[in-house]
């Protein structure tokens, strides 16, 4: 066949394609509806990842299961932002690593507002200025984000979805790596890069500046210099990529929750985040503790946080396999409340187990 016959071909693909994505978009937003007059969640993170994981099974190849999840993610996406105007607020500034998160759990189509603090992302869920707030909680190196975890203990929203994201920095410039003059960016950033830029921008002035996302802002800007950012950066302040994954340890992943107001429904394979604190006498928290080992319920992380309002006090915060819903989950956290001054479930939701999508 010629190359245009081939192309005769993907075009005929193409027609129908769009055909089908129309088709399927008109029944979402069906479902749309019957969602709203129920006063249901129009993002259901359990229902897309069970649409993933089939897609996943169907894929005979050669697409790559990480493109067709892109694809989707933007199907998806576009389904929700007509079903509803979806607004989804995150710490900004834009480009940063939780715009990114955001960015690649509801996709290019939904509407994103900015938050200058975590603070102010749970404040805008609350009041319902937007629909769902993406924050992050946790780094693999750095560990906990305690301000989320100290904005938890008063507020109403629940967490329905987690993120986890791979920490990936990119060199950004205009120019052609020769006639870089300088390089921007967030002085972390520059120590996670520090045996990359000796090999390969040695002697090159490096200027901290207060996020990789200013530094991608102000390298857009000059003709001649570069800047260490996410691959989010590139694509808002429209500076080429001209290395990617340019950090000295790979690994390095960030999990970020998506807050809403209601749980996720069980997928069978859940995550619930609790809250509680323990009476202040000797062996309180290993008798709470103790009824996790007692239960085959798996506790995954517990994290300590001083109460704020006496010294010494702590509230704990528990990730455990399985949904609040779970008999199992459920016998548990009745035996936990016997142990508990306070005890709140944070949120239940499909647990992404350290993966993508
Ligand atoms: O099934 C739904 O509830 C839909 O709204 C459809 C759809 C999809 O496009 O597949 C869109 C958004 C939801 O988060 C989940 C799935």
């Amino acid at each position: 066949m010629t190359l245009d016959q081939w192309r005769g071909k993907i075009d005929a693909i193409d027609a129908e394609l769009v055909r089908l994505l129309n088709e399927r978009t008109r029944i979402a937003l069906e479902i749309g509806k019957l969602k709203k007059e129920a006063g249901a969640e129009i993002y259901v993170p359990s229902r897309e990842r069970a649409v993933l994981q089939r897609l996943e099974e169907l894929n005979g190849g050669p697409l790559p299961a990480e493109s067709l999840r892109a694809i989707y993610r933007e199907i998806m996406s576009a389904s929700l932002a007509l079903e509803r105007d979806l607004k989804i607020a995150y710490l900004g500034p834009r480009a940063t690593f939780t715009h990114e998160a955001a960015r690649s759990r509801f996709g290019g189509s939904v509407e994103y507002v900015s938050c200058s603090t975590i603070g102010d992302v749970f404040s805008d869920v609350e009041n319902r200025n937007v629909d769902y707030g993406v924050v992050p909680i946790e780094n693999s190196t750095e560990g906990a984000v305690t301000h989320t975890l100290d904005r938890f203990v008063d507020t109403t929203v629940r967490i329905c979805a987690e993120i986890f994201l791979p920490i990936s920095l990119n060199l950004l410039s205009r120019a052609g790596r020769e006639s870089i003059a300088r390089v921007y960016s967030k002085e972390e950033a520059f120590g996670q890069c520090r045996r990359w830029l000796n090999e390969n921008l040695p002697g090159v002035e490096q200027i901290p500046v207060g996020s990789t996302a200013s530094a991608a802002e102000r390298a857009a800007r000059e003709e001649d210099s570069a800047a260490i950012a996410g691959w989010l950066a590139s694509d808002l302040y429209g500076i080429s990529v001209l290395e990617r994954n340019i950090q000295d340890v790979s690994g390095n992943v960030t999990r970020f929750l998506v807050l809403g107001r209601s749980f996720s429904a069980p997928t069978g394979k859940d995550k619930t985040s609790i809250l509680f604190s323990v009476k202040h006498k000797a062996g309180a928290l290993y008798d709470a503790l103790s009824v996790f080992s007692g239960s085959g319920v798996n506790m995954t992380r517990i994290e300590s946080r001083p109460n704020r309002t006496k010294a010494w006090e702590y509230n704990f915060f528990v990730d455990f396999e399985g949904h609040a819903e779970d008999e199992e989950a459920k016998r548990t956290l009745e035996k936990l409340s016997e142990h508990c001054l306070m005890l709140r479930v944070l949120g239940s939701y499909p647990n992404m187990g350290g993966t993508e999508s």
